[in-house]
């Protein structure tokens, strides 16, 4: 259990407004129709908003003026006045109504397919980026970095509704009286000023919170999964310390943010408040002056009032954009890598090459390997051939890359040089999905769903009954199931604890079975079962299945089953030959040794 170190985020490289607008506008095109209709929604409300003022100044000037110098009320312009509004009051609620709407629909969409293009990399990648990348990592990715990003889609629509609000409150306050209109403008480029040192100042913490946000999830994941581990060693206190650790970190940098907010979001409310003040002083002496009438100056401080919770979402918005850029910029990593992922096995769509429904020979020509995270290679020049239906047993030391080539033959990971060759064909040229569905490899931690033992071993195959139970009675796993409570039917708990080991182990290979590999590999799969067990399995797989079998062998038994042995020691291949002609060599004969001390030990 590693904390993974706080890396350096993302240093403001670009304006963080044009990244956020190449950001939004990426994300507006995802899905253009819910958005344009909640832009047209807030555009409608806008409109009525400014409508609303216009009616406000004439029920001064031809209503309420004219009732208070001459004391008397005309009634049908009161009742025309009365109308006017409340039909604006209808409209504007419309336009809320489409404008949230359908905003909502647009923000969540887009969540929603972006979680789907971060998960499907998920499912695309080569194994080597899940080895590299943690767990809780790539939940950040998927959860918190997607609901950050698109956060500042919410309040998107009525900020661009705002664009028609200031357009049309500037016509009508230039209506009113240009030197009123030059004070209400006055504010915006203010507005913009505060905005641009926000948001210079807080992208980096930004980008520190959401790096925090997937280091807690990360701790809190292993913490449950070797929930095991800690309870067994007594580590309980440790691990609370580790998780306050983190979630200190994650608090510092929220803190950090919010008092950039705290400072923002208070300036950002003062300045339409000042600019009204403003406004009333300007607009009282242009009364003096005779140049507005009361209606016009209470039009234009309308006007303004309007205007200043706009220019609040404008700020809501403003300080989301941050925010959604880091998030989009980290979820953009784990996308690109897919264009090279295309680009890798491109020619093998291309080349289209086929492999037969047969058992495949399979060769390893030349392969090396190096993890990402280490410079020492550990597989070195691996080269063997399995024939067509052949047993082979894989053994070496603790350490000497046996899982690591059993995940290269299948193609779970590319060599770093060589080639691994089924069927005659270089494993690159053959089509990923043909690969998967002729290859299987099963691990010896056999993962179960919280599901019935046929979904687990049927998989989403479309496989029958018949197939189950035939893959189950391979996998000498038809016995003990037909005993379960129901059967096939039954529902296994959280990775199968309700079943051993060895019943997991077979359930798993079962698994593997029902689509009727043409090379298989068992990396350990059969460890918890008993030797006579393993035989039959292997017998079964020889004479029902008929694929090309490599093992990793741990037992004598193992050996003495399989029709040749490759021997690997420190990445290399030492030796291939039968069990007998392999036990000339010392290296060889100390291992078979050692393996049979520990049956009899
Ligand atoms: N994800 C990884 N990143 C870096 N190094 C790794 C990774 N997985 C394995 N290794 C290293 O590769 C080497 C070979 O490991 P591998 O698991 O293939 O050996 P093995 O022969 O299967 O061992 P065992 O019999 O103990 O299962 C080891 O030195 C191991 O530390």
């Amino acid at each position: 259990m590693t904390a993974t170190a706080p890396d350096t985020p993302l240093v403001p490289t670009r304006s963080v407004l044009r990244r956020g607008a190449r950001v939004l506008s990426g994300y507006i095109r995802m899905h253009p129709g819910p958005f344009a209709i909640a832009v047209i929604g807030a555009a409608v409300f806008s409109g009525a908003l400014v409508g609303g003022t216009a009616v406000l100044g004439w029920v001064t000037d031809d209503v309420i003026v004219p009732a208070i110098e001459a004391g008397e009320l005309e009634l049908a312009t009161a009742v025309g006045a009365a109308a006017a509004i409340i039909g604006l009051t209808l409209v504007r609620a419309v336009g809320v109504v489409f404008r949230r709407y359908f905003g909502a629909m647009a923000a969540n969409r887009t969540a929603a397919s972006l979680r789907r293009d971060v998960t499907d990399t998920y499912l695309d990648v080569p194994l080597s980026y899940h080895l590299s990348a943690p767990t809780g990592e790539l939940l950040a990715h998927a959860d918190a970095d997607v609901e950050a990003t698109t956060d500042a889609m919410f309040p998107l629509p009525f900020s661009t509704g705002i664009i028609t609000l200031i357009l049309f409150s500037v016509i009508a306050l230039a209506l009113v009286d240009p030197i009123v209109m030059a004070v209400g403008v006055l504010v915006f480029p203010l507005l913009a000023v505060v905005n641009k040192l926000y948001t210079a100042r807080v992208e980096v913490p930004a980008a520190m919170v959401q790096h925090h946000v997937g280091e807690v999830a990360n701790v809190a994941h292993e913490s449950f999964d070797g929930a095991l581990v800690v309870k067994t060693l007594g580590r309980e206190d440790a691990e609370v310390a580790r998780m306050a650790d983190a979630s200190d970190r994650l608090l510092a940098s929220r803190l950090q943010v919010g008092r950039l907010r705290a400072a923002f979001e208070p300036t950002m409310d003062a300045l339409p408040n000042i600019g009204t003040v403003a406004l009333i002083l300007v607009g009282a002496w242009r009364l003096s002056e005779g140049a507005v009438s009361t209606g016009d100056l209470v039009t234009a401080t309308a006007l303004f009032g309007i205007l200043a919770f706009p220019m609040r979402v404008v700020g809501f918005f403003l300080e989301e954009v941050p925010r959604s850029v880091v998030s989009a910029e980290r979820i953009q990593k784990v996308l690109d890598v897919r264009p090279g992922l295309v680009a890798a096995t491109g020619a093998a769509h291309a080349g289209g090459a086929v492999i037969d429904d047969a058992p495949l020979p399979v060769a390893a020509e030349h392969v090396a390997f190096t993890y990402p995270a280490t410079s020492q290679p550990v597989l070195d020049d691996v080269t063997f051939e399995m024939a067509a239906g052949e047993v082979v047993a894989l053994v070496g030391p603790t350490g000497s890359g046996k899982s690591t080539l059993c995940q290269v033959l299948v193609h779970l990971v590319e060599p770093t040089s060589g080639a691994v060759r089924v069927g005659g064909v270089d494993a690159r040229d053959v089509d990923p999905d043909l690969l998967r569905a002729r290859t299987a490899i099963v691990f010896q931690e056999s993962f179960l769903f919280a599901d019935s033992v046929r979904s687990n071993v049927a998989l989403s195959t479309g496989a029958s009954e018949e197939a189950v139970v035939e893959a189950l009675r391979i996998a000498q796993a038809d016995r003990f199931v037909s005993e379960l409570p129901d059967g096939l039917d039954t529902v296994m708990g959280e990775r199968g604890v309700s079943l051993s080991g060895g019943q997991r182990q077979r359930v798993a290979l079962a698994r593997a079975l029902v689509r009727r590999p043409r090379f298989l590999v068992l990396d350990d799969a059969t460890s918890a079962v008993d030797p006579v067990i393993e035989a039959r399995i292997l017998d079964g797989l020889r004479t029902a299945l008929g694929t090309t079998t490599l093992i990793v062998a741990h037992r004598l038994s193992t050996i003495e089953l399989a029709d040749r042995v490759v021997h690997l020691d420190g990445g290399r291949v030492v030796a291939v030959g039968t069990h007998e002609e392999l036990l000339s060599h010392p290296d060889y004969e100390r291992l078979v040794r050692a393996y049979e001390d520990e049956v009899m030990e």
